[in-house]
């Protein structure tokens, strides 16, 4: 294995607040650094700082938790080129390991075996210009593509993108989660129901559980 070194902000063990693997324990790589700026941002102090981490000392990091799921996410993880090594690295060490990426970098390194969970900016983020919508035809059944809407406008725009580009047939599941203190959690469960949409509601569990805070 080559001795790559990523900027890293934090590794912990927390239960899985998102996506399919919700409510299993995992652990969490947060690499350091992004590209975008979401007005919601719930992990600004990913942005700058960090420490530089060897990809050796990250796997014996992750190891001492002896778990089965893992999550890189960021800031941006595909920032780093060393998160396509990195990635592969984990798989080949036995894990299942998820992806979280805003997608507006390339998927198309991503190994094989991990299951990405691409987040379409909507409007509301303020960064919905930098949806790189080449990547949707990389996405599979093993992936998931998630809307983190702030309004009824992101809400429509989401469905309008649900049928533009039949996601629910690209990957196996897509998920609708609001974003936290933003939007009411029940308006947009209502709004799915009513709309009869073949999606995925989402809440942040962690943060019903602890909060909005680093390090769970
Ligand atoms: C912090 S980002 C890191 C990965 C990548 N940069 C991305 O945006 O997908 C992980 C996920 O948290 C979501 N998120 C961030 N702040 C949020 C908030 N206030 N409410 C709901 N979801 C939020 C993002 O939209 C993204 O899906
Ligand atoms: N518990 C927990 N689950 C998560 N799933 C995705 C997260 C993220 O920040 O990407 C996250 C997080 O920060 N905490
Ligand atoms: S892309 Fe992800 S990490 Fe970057 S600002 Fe948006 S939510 Fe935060
Ligand atoms: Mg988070």
């Amino acid at each position: 294995m080559s001795d790559a070194s990523l900027r890293i902000t934090e590794i912990f063990y927390s239960l899985q607040g998102e996506a399919r693997t919700i409510g299993l324990p995992t652990v969490f790589v947060r690499l350091t650094g992004c590209p975008l700026r979401c007005g919601y941002c719930d992990s600004e102090y990913a942005f700058y700082g960090g420490e530089r981490m060897l990809l050796t000392d990250i796997l014996a990091a992750v190891a001492n938790f002896n778990p089965r799921y893992i999550c890189v996410t960021g800031g941006e993880p595909l920032a780093q080129p060393n998160c396509l090594p990195l990635l592969s690295a984990l798989c080949d060490a036995g894990y299942s390991v998820s992806l979280e990426t805003s997608g507006a970098m390339d998927i198309a390194g991503v190994d094989a075996r991990v299951s990405t969970v691409m987040d379409l900016k909507s409007p509301s983020s303020g960064e919905v210009s930098k949806n790189r919508y080449e990547n949707i035809p990389l996405l599979a059944k093993k992936d998931q593509l998630k809307f983190v809407l702030g309004s009824r406008e992101d809400y429509d725009w989401a469905k309008f993108k649900l049928d533009e580009f039949g996601l629910a047939q690209q990957v196996g599941d897509v998920l609708f989660s609001p974003v936290h203190g933003e939007l009411a959690e029940r308006d947009l469960a209502d709004w799915i129901v009513e709309d009869n949409l073949p999606v995925r509601f989402q809440m942040q569990l962690h943060k019903l559980l602890w909060g909005d805070k680093p390090g769970v």
